[in-house]
């Protein structure tokens, strides 16, 4: 036994003894030479090739690597083996998992083998930074076959960023963007404000015909799935919807709905925010994919008839005309010191090239008085849905009865329900009304609330019949005219212009009439 410890302590010592000559006679430099060699020479015969996805690309965060990350929470299977570890990204609801360090995981693509580790190594500290870097240096290795490197790198890696790109849509909460006044920036240079959007409304909440709802999702369901579609047709990815009717009947709420249904952002545009046609592009061009842009109450943001001359104010520096002798309608409204959007730039907003630049996107408009809007506003292609929000049917009525009632249809409420089908249309009420009524008598039961309702609608309905009544024929054709969304559903609507003039889910020229 003495011996083995002797010769073990002599070997130790003539270990420490060529280590330290070793190290004197090679230096630190050139044994990193020479392991860099080894490892070139290792690769070269490898069948495999390594690509490294870093952290941080220089000072930026690398967008490829949280893509990767996201893209492998949903790729790395608990059955695998892998390590996941568990992140909640900022504004989301949900968890999303990634993969821990030092941890590998495989995927499939195109019926190739790859593999993913994530590699972490302790930041060497020294050198000035402005910005604070993480104490860790992480990474991931992305081994291929060196036969697959052709087939698979450019497409592995769209699929990854687009994968990612869902999941973080999916994940994250919707959030509300808004121009900010005079198109300042904020910290990160952006025109929008966004805030976490929140809206509780639903196609399943939204009172309405189910028909024309049934109608407006599978539009929206073919726009979403439309990719292949719009580019073998050559036709930008965007889809334009007119929202129009009385106040109260639920334009805002189906934008919410249909904000909700896709999963897509909403940019409020304020148009009266906005001074000129170039900043309208400029918010244009910062809005994202996979987005819903809004402009409420259309006819009354801006005034956009009529434009063509808009007069220099004589105090005021003249704006300077152009080559052709035209003047510069953005200078002259700057000029005058308020908006200068025109119809024309409005309509290349949603039309023209800069439309295009992004893509998947929803244009919404809504307006009360679609008679006041242009007819080019109206014209084929501009808007390919128009969708009259009318007074509260009966349909619509049942979905708000059983929204906030829970109503199921009882038989001892058969007599009441019969009075509300019979009053509702002459009535023209509302659903915004509708609800108010039922919120305030939800608590007293489901009949009681109904009745409170039939009572409403019945004193509104002969209200509207007696002051019908009283007036000379004239008067009420004339009133029906101004009347704000005048028609009921069904009926045709009164657009005032040829575009609206098609029967109800007709289809022309690719624009929809509901
Ligand atoms: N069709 C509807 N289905 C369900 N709720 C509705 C509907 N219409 C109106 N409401 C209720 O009335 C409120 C006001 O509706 P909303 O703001 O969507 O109307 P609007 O048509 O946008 O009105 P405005 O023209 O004044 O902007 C909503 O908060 C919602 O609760
Ligand atoms: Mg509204």
């Amino acid at each position: 036994m003495r011996e083995y410890w002797t010769a073990l302590a002599s070997l130790m010592g003539a270990v420490a003894f060529m280590q330290g000559f070793l190290h004197a006679v090679f230096p630190p430099e050139l044994r990193a030479a020479v392991a860099r060699l080894l490892g070139r020479m290792t690769r070269s015969f490898s069948p495999y090739c390594y690509f490294d996805v870093t952290e941080m690309d220089g000072m930026s965060n690398n967008e490829i690597y949280d893509a990767v990350q996201l893209y492998l929470s949903s790729t790395a299977a608990p059955s695998s083996g892998a390590r996941l570890s568990l992140t909640r990204p900022h504004n989301a609801s949900s968890f999303t998992f990634g993969l821990a360090a030092s941890d590998r995981v495989v995927d499939a693509f195109l019926g190739a083998a790859v593999t993913w580790e994530h590699v972490v190594a302790p930041r060497q500290s020294g050198g000035f930074s402005w910005r604070p870097l993480p104490e860790e240096k992480r990474r991931f290795t992305l081994r291929i076959r060196r036969g697959d490197r052709e087939k698979l790198l450019p497409a592995y890696l769209d699929h990854i960023l687009a994968t990612a790109q869902e999941i973080r849509r999916r994940s994250q909460d919707r959030l509300l963007y808004t121009n900010a006044r005079g198109g300042a920036m904020d910290g990160r240079g952006l025109p929008w404000d966004p805030v976490p959007f929140k809206h509780p409304s639903t196609f399943d909440t939204l009172a309405m015909d189910p028909d024309r709802k049934e109608s407006i999702k599978a539009d929206l369901r073919d726009f979403a799935d439309g990719s292949a579609f719009y580019e073998r047709t050559g036709r930008a990815w965007k889809r334009g919807y007119l929202l129009y009717g009385p106040p109260g009947t639920g334009k805002s709420s189906m934008i919410a709905a249909m904000a909700n249904f896709l999963g897509y952002d909403v940019y409020d545009l304020e148009l009266t925010e906005v001074s000129s046609n170039a900043e309208l592009r400029k918010l244009l061009m910062k809005t994202t994919s996979k987005s819903i842009i809004v402009i409420e109450d259309i006819d009354c943001s801006v005034d956009l008839t009529n434009r063509a001359a808009l007069p220099a104010p004589a105090p005021k520096p003249r704006p300077r005309p152009s080559i052709d002798g035209s003047v510069d309608q953005d200078a002259a409204g700057a000029a005058a010191g308020r908006s200068s959007i025109t119809l024309s730039g409005l309509l290349n907003f949603t039309d023209g090239l800069w439309s295009c630049c992004g893509s998947e996107r929803i244009f919404v408009f809504t307006t009360n008085h679609i008679e006041k809007l242009d007819p080019a506003l109206l014209r084929s292609g501009r808007m390919d849905m128009h969708v009259f929000m009318s007074y509260c049917s009966f349909p619509a009525l049942k979905i708000l009865l059983k929204n906030y009632l829970c109503f199921q249809g009882d038989a001892d409420c058969a007599e009441v329900m019969r009075g509300l089908e019979e009053w509702i249309d002459a009535a023209e009420i509302t659903p915004a009304d509708v609800s108010e009524v039922l919120i305030k008598n939800r608590r007293n039961g489901e009949k009681q609330a109904m009745e409170e309702l039939l009572d409403v609608i019945k004193a509104r309905a002969e209200k509207r019949v007696g002051t019908a009544a009283g007036r000379k024929d004239g008067e009420v054709e004339e009133e029906e005219k101004r009347a704000v969304g005048s028609p009921k559903e069904g009926k045709e609507p009164a657009a005032g212009n040829d575009s609206c003039e098609v029967g109800q889910d007709e289809e022309t020229d690719g624009k929809k009439q509901l």
